[in-house]
């Protein structure tokens, strides 16, 4: 169990700095995102009622981009006018010697994905009903401006585009913030060919194949940020872009219940509804789909206020973490004392005595995993298994930090783990590999040019654990396929230079649908591609039901 978590970056602070850009003085980089840095700040001439202001500023090397300019532009026109509590508040927008930037309240907190990365490195899943309340008050955040009408009384039917775990904020007050309105944009307009921006993965499938987007598809998007935060997979995440776009517009995942079978049959209702292919079968507006979390919250769980969220998000972060987020030195507009000597912000209050377990204060939240899903040579468990922790959210590029000291492989569930298992001796073309968890990653270390000189296992374990969504409805398709509650399914790989594998199924299982499932399902994923022989590991997938 880890009680204080490594460092987050790159959304780690850096150290303090005094540095002049515009009007403001820029006090410590807070973040880096893809398009902008952000800053905690303050006003060098004191008019910003002497508080802590964020800027965010586009990173040097987009300065001169059109596009990005344009997208932060854009998001300053929109932003600038949207206030509401769970809406980032956005006070204006300027340019510094030809950097775009936005100026806009701090907050103080973290992303809701780090929240969900947090609880699943403990190997536990977040409160179900503090989920929920993140994504109530997110989702009206979003109605709100859905619904907005500008000074001239014009509805501007903004669509925000880009909602995902990383843009949802929770502060150490509790409140939820949407952020990130830099591809929102009015009018519901298609996205032009070759323009596609925000990340895919959450895209409903009209706005990732490029067609005319609604509300609605924020409202898919909100509904794929639910399901993640209650099973810790990513539902629509695919080696390949392709794969990822077939997906979405077949709908192709795992119902959440198949994950967590103890999700109540109304909430997983509401996720359905919200991640329906067809705009038309989902919730009509952000609104209707923060009612049905209401609805649920009211009817089926113990209150979920901001002041739990607050408990929860302290408690999980830890005191140390929470300091290093809140504490500010004193601002000297002379830029000749201070900032060296550390105090509290007022908003810091006495931490507790006693150092609580996130979720100890929600005995319900206790053990509250169903089903776990481990490719790649883990194990595979198909119903509720109260000691069995959860399984981890695939890697996230803004945590790859946290991915590289805690890699999946290595957090994944002890209970019945199996190393891959090498093919028999004598096969020696294609050459085989001798599969075992010590075997070192070689594949990008060999400074031989961009194509790794070989493929590790740990490599191809990658692959098939980040790709589990896109096979488990295999397993759920065929359960009378499954002779015992536990076992292992063991596959065939045979992976070209190119990445491309084949796959088969080993042992009695060949002739059955669930082979021929899982080979069909397999044989979609591609490998980093390597110099060299084809490679070939069995790899098993096991099992664990429990009736
Ligand atoms: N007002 C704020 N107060 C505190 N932290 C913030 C604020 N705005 C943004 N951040 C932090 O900065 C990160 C990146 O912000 P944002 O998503 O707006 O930038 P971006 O460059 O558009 O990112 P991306 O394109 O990767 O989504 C957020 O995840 C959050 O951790």
């Amino acid at each position: 169990m880890t009680e204080t978590p490594p460092p987050l970056d790159p959304n780690t602070p850096g150290p303090w700095i005094r540095q002049s850009f515009g009007p403001y003085v820029l006090r410590r980089k807070l973040a880096e995102g893809g398009m902008a840095e952000i800053f905690l700040a303050r006003r060098s001439d004191g008019q910003d009622g002497a508080r802590e202001v964020v800027i965010k500023r586009i990173r040097q090397a987009l300065v001169g981009q059109p596009d990005f300019l344009e997208m932060l532009r854009q998001e300053g026109r929109l932003a600038t006018q949207l206030v509401h509590p769970h809406l980032v508040r956005v006070y204006e927008q300027g340019s510094v010697e030809g950097r775009a930037y936005l100026c806009m309240e701090w907050l103080a907190g973290e992303d809701f994905s780090t929240l969900v990365r947090l609880a699943s490195l403990r190997r536990e899943f977040m409160p179900v009903p503090l989920v929920l309340r993140v994504l109530a008050d997110a989702a009206r955040g979003l109605h709100y401006a859905h619904d907005f009408v500008d000074a001239s009384g014009q509805a501007l039917n903004i669509v925000h585009r880009d909602v995902s775990p990383s843009n949802l904020y929770v502060t150490f007050e509790g409140q939820v913030k949407v952020l990130d309105f830099g591809v929102a944009q009015a009018g519901g307009a298609a996205t032009r060919p070759g323009e596609m921006k925000g990340k895919v993965i959450y895209m409903a499938p009209e706005q990732a194949l490029g067609g005319a987007v609604d509300r609605r598809a924020d409202v898919f998007s909100l509904g794929v940020c639910l399901y993640e935060a209650l099973t810790h997979v990513r539902p629509f995440a695919r080696e390949r872009d392709a794969a990822v776009l077939d997906a979405l517009r077949e709908g192709d995942f795992p119902p959440p219940r198949a994950l967590r079978p103890e999700l109540s049959p109304e909430l997983e209702a509401v996720v359905l509804k919200a991640m329906a292919p067809a705009p038309a079968r989902r919730h009509a507006s952000a609104a209707e789909f923060a009612d049905a979390l209401e609805r649920l919250l009211s009817r089926e769980y113990p209150p979920a206020t901001s002041a739990h969220l607050a408990a929860y998000l302290r408690a999980s972060v830890g005191e140390e973490r929470y300091r290093e987020k809140t504490f500010v030195p004193p601002f000297d507009p002379s830029g000749k004392g201070g900032g060296s000597k550390v105090v509290r912000s007022p908003m810091l209050t006495e931490p507790p005595r006693r150092r609580s377990r996130p979720g100890a204060w929600l005995p319900w939240a206790a053990g509250a995993l169903a089903l776990g899903l481990v490719g790649g040579g883990g194990v595979l468990l198909l119903s509720r298994t109260a000691s069995v922790p959860a399984p981890p959210v695939p890697e996230t590029p803004s945590l790859a930090q946290v991915a590289s000291r805690a890699p999946e492989s290595e957090s994944l569930p002890d209970a019945g783990t199996q190393p891959p298992v090498p093919e028999s001796a004598g096969k020696e073309s294609p050459r085989t590999r001798q599969a075992g968890r010590g075997s070192s990653r070689q594949a990008s270390g060999s400074g031989r040019g961009k194509v790794p000189a070989t493929l590790e296992v740990a490599d191809i374990q990658r692959v098939v654990t980040r790709n589990r969504a896109s096979y488990l409805s295999c397993f759920e398709r065929h359960k009378e396929d499954l002779r015992a509650d536990e076992g292992e399914v063991r596959m065939r790989f045979t992976i070209q230079a190119s990445g491309r594998a084949e796959t088969s199924t080993q042992g009695a299982l060949a002739e059955r649908p669930l082979g021929k499932c899982l080979e069909q399902k397999l044989n979609r994923l591609r490998f980093p591609a390597h110099r060299g022989d084809a490679v070939t590991v069995v790899l098993p997938l096991g099992y664990r039901v429990t009736r």
